[in-house]
């Protein structure tokens, strides 16, 4: 029978079926990090049991992590990290702390080395695991029970799902990026369009784009309340993963390839749901309210609630209006920002830092502007680092710091203070994301450059040219 990629992967794993169960699935990587893992340790320690497979398991520090260097001054963070330190020495699992070559952003560090892999399932107990869906794996953030229930059988019970293809055709015009795909996609299907559904996303502009932008529109998925979101592997999977450190080598490679070449939807398979984007018609996109589905062309203005045909839909925007201090019929463009945070699962690769620094390169951060740059894992900061990129941000006057979640959300000391606004390239503005009464507009990593230099939120279009001898 025809099948979806999702379903092939799905499929592939049922290690047992049941009248009226759930699938209980194999767990091929298991990823952990500080804030969702010590209550699974602690179930495990109760019912004196082990971590079934520790070789499939992995920890990294991200959430609590100071950007600054220095130790964690906070309590509530020290303790989380120290106890998934404990829990990792206790339990055998390999765990990346603070300061480590390998430390990073858990949805960075997968994939970087080459430990995410087409075909795989993939969980962990964060919701934006969907990012690891680029590869073509079964991506999914799970609760911490589901943790600890992985941590003892490396399976987990899991209810069935629909398919929706976003099919994306056509070619993006300068300046647009994977970010404004998503940032349009969501605001098309609403937070809630893709719930209860593994999204494919499919079409001549996906194919064309990078593994890492791939990964940036796999990672908002749940964003749109999809339980995950893939894309077939291809060949730019296979060459992103050649030579990584866990990729197969030899003859395991050439039989992975082939294997993963099948990985597909099959011409006749059947989603439950389609959506069609036309790519030429994307313009950089900005967020204007509280969610993520609250998104319009930059090139547009503050909507009117009065004008939106659904109730819920008004009534939300009103909300957002007023925490946003913004008002129907002002230019985005004209909207200030007070500081830029360029960083993230969603676009803290090397890819984004090397597009920003392009854009900032011979230019200054607006008078009045902070801008923090902070590399989604050690190894993206140095790579950087190893380009010069840090000091294209410093000599424009940006912050350059270490790897970690950072200003995506306030459980570490990157935070905005109330009232301040922000143009951030991570993946959630709800109210008090960024720090208790923050503002955040989300954007792509061109227009948080921009942004940074002109004070507005602006694309690198709008700039004036960079005056000669100031490179
Ligand atoms: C803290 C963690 C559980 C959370 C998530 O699940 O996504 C965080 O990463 C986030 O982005 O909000
Ligand atoms: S960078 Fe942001 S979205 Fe990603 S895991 Fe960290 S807090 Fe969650």
């Amino acid at each position: 029978m025809a099948a979806t990629l999702a379903e092939k992967v799905w499929e592939s794993h049922v290690v047992r079926r049941g009248e009226g169960e759930p699938d209980l699935l194999y767990i091929d990587l298991h990823l952990l990090h500080e804030v969702t893992s010590p209550q699974a340790f602690d179930g495990l320690r109760l019912t004196g049991r082990g971590v079934r497979r520790t070789d499939l398991t992995l920890a990294t520090e991200d959430h609590n992590v100071p950007t600054t260097p220095g130790p964690i001054t906070d309590p509530v963070s020290r303790t989380q990290v120290e106890t998934l330190r404990r829990n990792c020495e206790e339990f055998g699992v390999t765990i990346y702390p603070m300061g480590d070559a390998e430390q990073g952003i858990v949805h960075v560090v997968g994939p970087q080395l080459g430990l995410t892999q087409p075909g795989m399932t993939i969980v962990c107990g964060d919701s934006h695991t969907s990012t690891h869906g680029a590869f073509g794996a079964l991506a999914f953030g799970i609760g911490t029970s589901e943790v600890e229930h992985v941590l003892a059988t490396q399976t987990l019970p899991l209810k069935p799902f629909r398919t929706m293809a976003i099919t994306v055709e056509g070619e993006l015009a300068d300046g647009v990026t994977a970010k404004d795909i998503v940032l349009a996609v969501i605001a098309r299907i609403g937070t809630g369009g893709g719930q209860g559904y593994v999204l494919e996303y499919r079409g001549s502009a996906i194919r064309a784009l990078s593994m890492e932008s791939r990964m940036t529109v796999c990672n908002m998925s749940i964003e749109a309340g999809a339980r995950a979101g893939m894309i077939a592997p291809d060949e730019t999977t296979f060459e992103y993963l050649r030579g990584r450190d866990h990729a197969p080598t030899g003859v395991d490679w050439d039989a992975a390839v082939e294997a993963w070449s099948l990985l597909r939807s099959d011409d006749d398979a059947e989603f439950d749901e389609e959506v069609v984007v036309d790519a030429s018609q994307l313009t950089p996109f900005v967020t204007w309210g509280t969610n993520p589905g609250q998104g319009a062309p930059l090139g547009t203005a503050v909507p009117d609630p009065e004008l939106m045909p659904d109730e819920n839909d008004k009534a939300a925007a009103r909300r957002a209006l007023e925490y946003m201090g913004l008002q129907p019929g002002t230019p985005l463009r004209e909207v200030h920002v007070d500081t830029v945070f360029l960083g993230s699962c969603t676009n803290g690769r090397i890819e984004d830092l090397r597009a920003a620094a392009d854009v900032i390169k011979g230019r200054r951060v607006a008078e009045g502007v902070r801008m923090l740059v902070v590399p989604g894992s050690a190894r993206v900061r140095l790579q950087a680092e190893s380009e010069g990129l840090h000091e294209v941000f410093a000599a424009a006057g940006a912050e350059w710091r270490l790897p970690g979640c950072s200003m995506c959300l306030g459980m570490n000391p990157d935070q905005l203070a109330p009232g301040e606004r922000s143009a951030s390239t991570s993946n959630r503005n709800f109210e008090g994301r960024q720090g208790k009464g923050g503002r955040t507009h989300l954007v792509s990593p061109l227009v948080a450059a921009a942004t940074a230099v002109r004070g507005t939120l602006s694309s690198p279009a709008d700039l004036d040219p960079v005056s000669e001898g100031s490179h």
